[in-house]
């Protein structure tokens, strides 16, 4: 908006001294036209009349010239200590071209003697010499106007650039600001939703997905199962091996976890050595399915080379929503049936209430297992914190 401005204003100020100029120009040939007009002022000659008529126009046209330029000059933006002079010449002028055009009408009334055509001629260099004066004056007024108006349009133009640039580069910035911010945003966001460790979704993260997933399922009823795991014996590992061992082994099993799941599944680090999976559209038999796949793979899992040929096992509780279930709900049945499986024996599902039986599987940390185990069916009552 501002350059369209500064080129409107550029554009108008120069057709204003343009139209003044080219009147000016035009105007200039008046004196020297109507001093030959003059001395062509001859009673014995024979065109005499034709001169005369001559004059005469000449007597109406240049008045009405130089009132047109002296009023253009009056409403131009010249300053006016620099055209004051100008303007008295010209009003002298017009008082002479004035007593010409009297004195010129009466000696046609009266006939033009030799006497009277030298004062008329006399009176016409005087105009002829006003006149050229003050159009060169104002030629060359008009010029320096313009190269001043020119020169302020330039300093104008630059300014108005140099404005927009910094407008630009400040919006820049400002926009820049925004995007790292919301660069910042995201990765606090992300760091609030992820577990540093495994880079799992948190248990947060998992609740907000799960109350998602219910409320979905209240629009379009199907089935949704949440999967608890817990590393068996894991303190062990920390105190055989030292903690960065342990970490290793909690990357291990958080990577097993993924290649086990679905995309639209949601793994989760709940914390210490639990993880949860929560599986939409999938019913408690196809979640059982798939912690027994996980289970195997967990028994399969290769474990970073400091803990030699020790073998881990996880145990796992699984549970279908039921109708009406909200998210916490589902949450302490699946956790009911995870301490179960520790209860009767770890390395096992527990998709059901009524406890499965212990399979004689060789758990890698076997006698730890011996000393941790509790007998199922206490762990409704007997229950400590896993
Ligand atoms: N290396 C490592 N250890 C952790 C982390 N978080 C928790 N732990 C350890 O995990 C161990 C959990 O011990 P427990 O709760 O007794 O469980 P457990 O030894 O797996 O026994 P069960 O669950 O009953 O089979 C503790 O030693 C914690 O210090 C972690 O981020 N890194």
């Amino acid at each position: 908006a501002i350059s369209y401005y500064a080129a409107q204003a550029h554009q108008h100020v120069g057709a204003d001294y343009t139209a003044m100029v080219a009147d000016v120009v035009r105007s200039q040939a008046d004196p020297k036209e109507l001093l030959t007009a003059l001395m062509r002022l001859d009673g014995a000659h024979p065109d005499h009349q034709a001169h005369q008529e001559e004059l005469g126009e000449l007597l109406l046209r240049i008045p009405r010239r130089i009132e047109n330029i002296r009023l253009q000059v009056l409403r131009s933006d010249l300053p006016r200590q620099d055209y004051a002079p100008l303007i008295d010449e010209l009003t002298l002028v017009q008082e002479r071209i004035a007593t010409l055009q009297t004195r010129f009408d009466q000696a046609q009334r009266d006939g033009l003697d030799g006497q009277e055509i030298d004062a008329l001629r006399a009176l016409g260099r005087e105009i002829e010499a006003g006149l050229a004066w003050s159009y060169s004056e104002l030629s060359l007024l008009v010029q320096n106007a313009s190269a001043d108006q020119r020169q302020l349009m330039e300093w104008l133009t630059v300014a108005v650039v140099g404005l927009l640039m910094m407008v630009v580069a400040a919006v820049g910035a400002v926009m820049l600001m925004m995007l790292r911010l919301q660069h910042q945003r995201d990765i606090m966001r992300f760091q609030s939703q992820t577990d540093e460790l495994t880079g799992l979704y948190n248990r947060r993260r998992l609740q907000e997905v799960a109350e998602q997933e219910f409320a979905r399922r209240q629009r379009h009823a199907s089935p949704l199962s949440l999967m608890l795991l817990d590393l068996d014996h894991f303190k062990l590992i920390n105190d055989a091996y030292g903690h960065p061992v342990g970490d290793a082994v909690l990357s291990a099993f958080a990577d097993t976890l993924q290649h086990q799941v679905r995309r639209l599944d949601t793994v989760a680090r709940m914390g210490g050595e639990e993880f949860a999976v929560l599986l939409p559209n999938t019913d408690g038999e196809a979640a059982r399915q798939l912690a027994e796949r996980i289970l195997a793979a967990t028994r399969a899992m290769p474990m970073p080379e400091a803990a030699g040929e020790h073998r881990f096992t996880v145990s796992i509780g699984v549970t279908e929503a039921r109708q009406g279930d909200g998210f916490e709900h589902l949450y302490t049945r699946t956790d009911r049936r995870l301490y179960a499986a520790k209860q009767a024996g770890r390395d096992r599902v527990v998709s059901s209430d009524v406890l499965a039986e212990v399979p004689n599987r060789g758990a890698s940390l076997a006698q730890a297992n011996m000393q941790g185990d509790m007998h199922p069916d206490v762990w409704a009552s007997g229950r400590k914190d896993s």
